[in-house]
């Protein structure tokens, strides 16, 4: 059993510094959840600092949602300099089959960057693999079927030799051998926008204190737990949103109580965390 909390308690002793190249939409919302969960942002964008910027953080986060080809640069630059200080690279490909154009750029991306997690929803991973393509804008689809998309997760993992965490109403994480299921967690997630973006910068800080398969896991886990925490003391969206943070700050101390959100092993059996 991973003891999620202690890895929690490692951010908040370590407080590494998680260069983010964000969104237009959800950058203020992914520096505050790292201060809540214990380590500290920095969001640059100039293409000019990303070997300054990159060398001085412990993980960088390249979230490609509203992208033009200057931002595509920056990412590419800042990705490839986090592989050379060997840290750890979260790429979140965000709304990746709505158009050709984010489609070749991040392919191109992926060429030149090594990822060591892909955050993504299942239309992007279909999208990444090329297979059916299911995007519609930069929001999950409702699954009919929890094991939709799981075998492309696979197979993507394999091919880019990285961890994938697939989301959605049940979660996937995958390293191409090893694969599990995070189930629960609540739907309110998907009527706040960025809580993708969110999770994969929760990615970039459990990252830099865990193997990249336990730090999807944990992660995965950890937002599904904040979402049904969420989901049960919010009236409202407004309040739902700011309890994000507030659950966050307490990560160590949720995640410590059992909850019913759980991981399987893919194919194996159930583990309560
Ligand atoms: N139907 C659902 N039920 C419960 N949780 C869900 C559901 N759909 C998504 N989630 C959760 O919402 C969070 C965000 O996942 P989602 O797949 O919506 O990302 P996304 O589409 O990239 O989001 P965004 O673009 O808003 O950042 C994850 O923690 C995921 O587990
Ligand atoms: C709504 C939206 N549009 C571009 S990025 C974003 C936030 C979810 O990634």
């Amino acid at each position: 059993m991973i003891e999620i909390n202690h890895l929690w308690g490692k951010v908040r002793e370590a407080n590494p510094l998680v260069h983010t190249i964000s969104n237009l939409v959800s950058a203020n919302d992914c520096a505050n959840l790292l201060l809540a969960v214990g380590a500290s942002p920095i969001m640059a964008s100039a293409i000019q600092e990303m070997e300054d910027i990159t060398r001085i953080s412990q993980a960088t986060v390249l979230n490609l949602g509203t992208p033009n080809d200057s931002k595509y640069a920056t990412c590419t630059k800042a990705g490839v300099y986090a592989n050379k200080y060997a840290h750890p690279v979260i790429v979140d490909p965000v709304g990746i089959g709505a158009s050709l154009y984010r489609k070749e750029k991040v392919t191109q991306l992926l060429k030149e960057v090594q990822p060591t997690i892909i955050r993504a929803n299942v239309g992007e991973v279909q999208s990444l693999l090329g297979s059916k393509s299911q995007a519609r804008g930069v929001d999950s689809f409702a699954q009919s079927h929890s094991d939709d998309g799981q075998s492309d997760a696979v197979v993507l993992a394999q091919q880019l030799d990285c961890v994938v965490l697939m989301t959605g109403k049940d979660d996937f994480v995958t390293n191409g051998t090893h694969s599990y299921l995070i189930e629960g967690g609540s739907s309110i997630l998907t009527k706040i926008t960025g809580t993708g973006d969110m999770l994969s910068v929760l990615c970039g800080a459990l990252s830099n204190v865990t193997d990249p398969l336990t730090a999807a896991l944990s992660a995965s886990y950890s937002w599904k737990v904040i979402g049904k925490l969420v989901k049960e003391s919010s009236a409202g969206l407004g309040q739902a949103h700011r309890q994000l943070f507030d659950y966050a700050s307490q990560i160590e101390q949720i995640t410590k109580i059992q909850h019913t959100v759980t991981i399987h092993e893919s194919g194996g059996r159930k583990h309560d965390n």
